[in-house]
């Protein structure tokens, strides 16, 4: 990506990240040149098939990765906005999971939701201590004052009954009420950057749509950065405001939300969103799905990822590695077929 830089709306700068994961004594590339940007207190989805490394990438940024992983990258920058002023930081020169720097972003800075609230939390300590348990560590607060701030937290988070339910084990609370208690840990902090991977996924609609309106208000009242990993077009028609279309670790498309929907240039986001119900395009929309499997990362032969499933296929689509093509300010397309109305980035 080319775009220049202002850090006061960026608030996180991703370029050419590439993780590998080493099995067997075998390195298996999965996330490949991966860039992509997020604007201060702007929402981007990043949308893709199942196995797509969506997870892989944003567990990249935060290091959330395992001991077998292999993380390069130009540049990982994260913009703090602290006292009035952008701090710049360059998690690309961390080489330490638990380097103190990170400890430090990790929480007040960004954090992270995930996507399964009974994996987030554990059974045999109270939801309060759960959620406290950052602040105390981040602040030195007194356990007192903690439960002031998470007591607010949990009413700010529609959790009825706070002063009983602070001290209730999560076994007690439904499904919607864990999202709700995983999000407070992720929020106690107060971090400008909130990434959700599939945070409603487990969730019934009605609940789904509850969690995606608190996040949407969070946002819109204190300003929050928000990277949503979901399946859900609809979600991402109604949330986001820049698209990332990821396929077997690239980047296919980048765009803004418009772009996407309504100049949506990739062969495989078309597919995409052929084969999803899109929200208002729900009635009379024609279902269809993408026809091949997705390959096995490690079988990939080189050129376009997309290949054996694109019925635009050219032979040159098999023989380079692809480049992305800014098609309009903001909106890159990983296709030779727009190698003419773009300009290689
Ligand atoms: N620790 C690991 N070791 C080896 N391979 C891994 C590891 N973690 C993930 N992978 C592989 O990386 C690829 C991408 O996984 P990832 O979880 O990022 O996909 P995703 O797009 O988030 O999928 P989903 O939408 O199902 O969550 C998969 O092929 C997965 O098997």
């Amino acid at each position: 990506m080319t775009m220049t830089m202002d850090t006061k709306e960026i608030i996180l700068d991703v370029k050419n990240l590439n993780t590998s994961f080493v099995s067997d004594g075998k390195e298996v590339r999965i996330v490949k040149d991966v860039s992509f940007q997020v604007k201060r207190a702007k929402t981007l989805a990043v949308v893709g098939e199942s196995g797509c490394g969506k997870s892989v990438t944003m567990n990249s940024v935060m290091r959330f990765l395992g001991k077998n992983s292999r993380i390069k990258a130009d540049n990982i920058q994260f913009n703090e906005w602290k006292d009035g002023a952008v701090v710049e930081h360059h998690l690309e020169k961390i080489e330490n999971n638990n380097d103190i720097k990170l400890r430090k972003l990790r929480g007040p800075g960004m954090s992270m939701v995930f996507q399964d609230p009974m994996s987030s939390l554990n059974p045999v300590y109270k939801v309060g201590d759960q959620v406290a348990e950052g602040l105390r560590e981040h602040t030195g607060m007194s356990k007192a004052e903690a439960r002031t701030k998470v007591l607010e937290l949990f009413k700010q988070l529609g959790i009825p009954d706070p002063e009983s339910r602070i001290d209730n084990y999560p076994h007690q609370f439904s499904g919607g009420m864990k999202q709700r208690v995983v999000i407070a840990i992720a929020m106690i902090c107060n971090p400008d950057l909130i990434i959700c991977d599939e945070p409603t996924t487990a969730l019934d609609v009605t609940i789904q749509a509850q969690i995606m309106d608190l996040l949407k208000k969070l946002q819109l009242v204190f300003g929050k950065s928000i990277i949503l990993i979901t399946h859900n077009m609809g979600l991402v028609a109604e949330m986001a405001d820049e698209v990332c279309v990821m396929y077997m670790g690239r980047v296919v498309e980048f765009g803004s939300r418009k772009a996407i929907f309504d100049e949506t240039m990739h062969p495989y986001t078309k597919a995409l969103l052929r084969s999803v119900p899109v929200l208002g395009l729900a009635d009379g929309q024609k279902l269809e799905t993408i026809p091949g499997i997705t390959p096995n990362p490690a079988d990939l032969k080189g050129g376009c990822e997309f290949a054996d499933r694109c019925t635009h296929c050219m032979e040159a689509c098999r023989k380079q590695e692809i480049p992305s093509f800014e098609v309009s300010e903001g909106h890159m397309v990983r296709c030779l077929l727009f190698e003419k109305k773009g300009r290689a980035v």
